[in-house]
């Protein structure tokens, strides 16, 4: 890529979340990651030059130095900070301005700073002769896997009802979605294949934005839209069909969708259970234990009491969720130490620098990670401790596991594996058909240290709209799935129970 020969039409929209707009190079298997604003700074960029270029580079250096060693080297992609000319950012911002979702446009892409993070695709990770299948790369938004099991937590409920499951109620309330989704983080971090397969059902059929499906690269199943449902499952079966109607004795044969659906989650199953060639054994998450089900999850609690053992430890769940856990005190634990922080902060301005409360995310920042108090000793380093640690776990909270999946036979052909990735790569060797898969965990941005205040008023709100729901139920109900099954939620449940 030159840089100073940047052309828009060699670029296409590619996706965006809350605070970045991502382009995909039409040949190349790389990725522009693109700052957004709110669109009423839209006429005075909120940030000098110098500002955005040390944002991204923060975003570089949180990942690179931070992220990837608490996660592992093999799944993370930190990029690098590329000066655009804003030209060509411009005439980029005018061309994909259409193809944006409604309801993110109350941000608008970066035209003043011409900063961007350049990314492998991780989505088309090889560049396909036309003989070749295209990759098949699953996005999954994973979100908190865990209980809080800190004695800072006021309200029993969140020790019973995982945060996720009771944010649904809240989301709904508000708008956000139509539909609450049956998704579970917990039954996904499980390491129990019924439950993840139960799980990755939930997502299907209430993608959200926690599930995205891409083929060669491009966006095929998704919720594109915050209200309306733009997913739809017969195209996507359509899409997987070939993928798993080759080879053995599946040549001719018709697979039903149920089990073209089944085959399709076993393997991303698979892919996020297995390792790329670590020691493997199965996870001792011990903190997490006796909390592993969430009593909101539609799936049999007894069956997942009797056989949830954690995922194997070098498994990306496993990484992604002992992350989630340096989240030790709970927001509730958490807030007196921000505030200690704040505080000083106030008293002290300076000492912002010194404390690294905005970067640089470098070794000292790890070490000051790391090297915490195991006891609150009233100190400023274990409040600044605490406090890292926490927006460590958020952005683990928040960030999506990429599964890139190419059929195994392919692979033979093409000995280059996925290039513009480090790889994780491995066969799984699942029933028909095998495929070999890399699996990366993407958006590993810094969480801003004044976001903690939103995080606490969040959580009362999402407790007390729970709450109230619960209220509002006969007793003994749980609000998320009232006991009551629905003709689709049998179905779901006797999926699981496919011979496999
Ligand atoms: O707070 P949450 O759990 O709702 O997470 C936010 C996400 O909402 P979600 O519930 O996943 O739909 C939210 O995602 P959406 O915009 O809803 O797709 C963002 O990821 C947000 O992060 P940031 O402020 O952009 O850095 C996320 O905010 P952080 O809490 O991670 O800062
Ligand atoms: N390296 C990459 N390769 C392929 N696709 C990517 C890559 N990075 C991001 N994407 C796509 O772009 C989308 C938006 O990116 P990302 O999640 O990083 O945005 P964000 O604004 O930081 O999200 P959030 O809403 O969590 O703040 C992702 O959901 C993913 O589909």
């Amino acid at each position: 890529m030159e840089l100073d020969k940047m052309d828009e039409n060699e670029w296409r929209y590619h996706g965006e979340g809350n605070k970045s707009l991502v382009v995909s190079h039409v040949q190349l298997s790389i990725v522009l990651r693109l700052l957004k604003y709110p669109a009423e700074d839209s006429e005075n960029p909120p940030q000098t030059v110098e500002q955005a270029f040390r944002q991204v580079q923060n975003i570089v250096d949180f990942s690179s130095n931070v992220m990837s060693c608490l996660l592992g080297e093999k799944f993370v992609h930190s990029g690098e900070v590329v000066k655009l000319p804003l030209e060509f950012v411009r005439q980029l911002s005018i061309k994909v301005q259409h193809q944006r979702p409604a309801w993110r446009c109350d941000k608008v892409m970066d035209i003043y700073s011409g900063c961007a993070l350049c990314l492998p695709n991780l989505t088309s990770p090889t560049l396909h002769q036309p003989t070749h299948t295209p990759t098949l790369c699953i996005e999954i938004k994973p979100k908190c896997g865990f209980l809080p099991y800190s004695k800072h937590v006021s309200q029993d409920i969140k020790t019973k009802v995982c945060r996720f499951c009771m944010h649904q109620h809240y989301k709904v309330a508000m708008g956000t979605w139509k539909r609450r989704s049956r998704y579970c983080p917990l039954d996904l971090f499980s390491g129990n294949r019924q439950r993840m397969h139960f799980a990755i059902r939930q997502l299907i059929d209430e993608p959200q934005n926690n599930l995205k499906i891409f083929k060669g690269g491009r966006c095929i199943f998704s919720s594109m839209d915050g209200i309306e449902d733009s997913m739809d499952l017969n195209s996507l079966l359509h899409h997987l069909r070939p993928y798993f109607q080759y080879g053995n004795n599946r040549i001719n044969s018709h697979m039903t969708s149920k089990a073209l659906l089944t085959d399709f989650i076993q393997v991303v199953v698979n892919a996020l259970l297995s390792a790329g060639g670590g020691d493997g054994g199965v996870g001792t998450d011990r903190r997490g234990e006796g909390r592993s089900f969430c009593e909101a999850s539609l799936f049999n609690k007894e069956r997942s009491r009797h056989g949830s053992q954690g995922s194997p430890s070098d498994s990306v769940l496993y990484r992604v969720r002992q992350t989630q856990m340096l989240d030790t005190l709970d927001i509730e634990g958490l807030y007196p130490l921000y505030r200690r922080v704040e505080q000083h902060l106030q008293d002290f301005p300076k000492e912002r620098t010194r404390l690294q409360m905005d970067g640089p995310y470098n070794e000292a920042f790890l070490e000051k990670l790391h090297k915490c108090p195991s006891e609150d000793d009233g100190s400023l380093e274990y409040a600044v401790s605490k406090v890292h640690q926490y927006r460590v776990a958020m952005t683990a909270k928040d960030s999506q596991i990429m599964v890139a999946l190419v059929p195994s036979c392919e692979e033979e052909e093409d000995d280059e594996g996925l290039p513009g990735q480090r790889q994780h790569r491995d066969f799984l060797s699942s029933r028909p058909p095998a495929f070999s898969y890399s699996v990366s965990i993407l958006d590993l941005d810094p969480k801003p240290f004044d976001n903690i205040p939103r995080q606490l008023r969040l959580d009362q709100n999402i407790v007390s709209c729970y709450l109230r729901s619960s209220c509002a139920l006969p007793k003994g109900a749980l609000p998320l799935h009232s006991g009551i099954f629905t003709a689709a939620e049998r179905e779901d449940c006797t999926l699981l129970f496919h011979p496999v």
